[in-house]
């Protein structure tokens, strides 16, 4: 349940939820098996691979390529390839889902701290929040690298309430994967599920969010409906 008029600030997800990542991802894949002599993936299977930060989508990718399980030695000898390609093409083929800029800047006029809270490392974070014009939003960013633990462990959103000195029923997360919801629950805090994003092809409602959208914009709505059906 999201109690709306408690609501003070909102944890978002970004891979999937403010940003179709999966173009650009894909293609860095690709070219780190490409430098590999690697056959490549397709564009789904990636998208099926993200959630878990960049390590892990190396780590899918080339166990697919490969197929068998690889080592610690092969992935360290990959990543540093990954890493320099997506680099280099972070926003070629990315986009924002319809409807975030004017939302974002919406919440933000009406007083909410707005966080991004992602798996993806920090040093490609910030860079995509300013080629898409929505970092003045957010006052927080924390990538999967930014604490010791990522997503779906609590820590990143227990930082944040420790941080802003905030109650769980204050925190309201928002994003398109398992990972997010089971981070907002492990965290005591209320979530909201984006069904268009990436969540391993499974159905988000299934892993318990407390509200699903199938839109972008349909946030505002439902935090101003809750805020209603609380005062009835
Ligand atoms: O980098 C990933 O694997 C996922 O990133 P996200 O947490 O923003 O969805
Ligand atoms: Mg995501």
């Amino acid at each position: 349940m999201i109690h709306a008029k408690q609501i003070k600030a909102i944890a978002f997800d970004l891979d999937g939820t403010l940003i179709d990542s999966v173009p650009d991802l894909a293609a860095a894949t690709n070219a780190m098996l490409a430098e590999l002599n690697l056959p490549n993936c397709s564009e789904s299977q990636v998208r099926s691979w993200v959630g878990n930060g960049a390590e892990k989508l190396a780590e899918r990718a080339l166990s697919f390529a490969h197929d068998r399980a690889i080592d610690a030695a092969e992935l360290a000898d990959a990543m540093p390839l990954f890493m320099r390609h997506y680099q280099a093409n972070l926003q070629q083929h990315s986009k924002l889902y319809d409807g975030v800029k004017p939302v974002l800047q919406q919440l933000h006029a009406a007083g909410y701290r707005l966080a991004v809270v992602t798996n993806k490392p920090y040093r490609f974070t910030l860079p995509l929040l300013e080629a898409f014009g929505i970092a003045e939003f957010f006052s927080l960013v924390l990538g999967g690298d930014s604490l010791a633990k990522m997503k779906p462990d609590p820590m990143p959103l227990t930082h944040l309430l420790t941080q802003w000195q905030l109650t769980p029923e204050q925190l309201l997360m928002v994003g398109d994967s398992k990972n997010d919801i089971l981070a907002a629950k492990a965290a005591g805090i209320a979530s909201i599920g984006l069904t268009y994003g990436y969540n391993y092809g499974e159905d988000i409602g299934l892993s318990g969010p407390s509200a699903v959208c199938e839109q972008f914009s349909e946030i505002t709505a439902l935090i101003n409906s809750s805020a209603e059906s609380t005062e009835q």
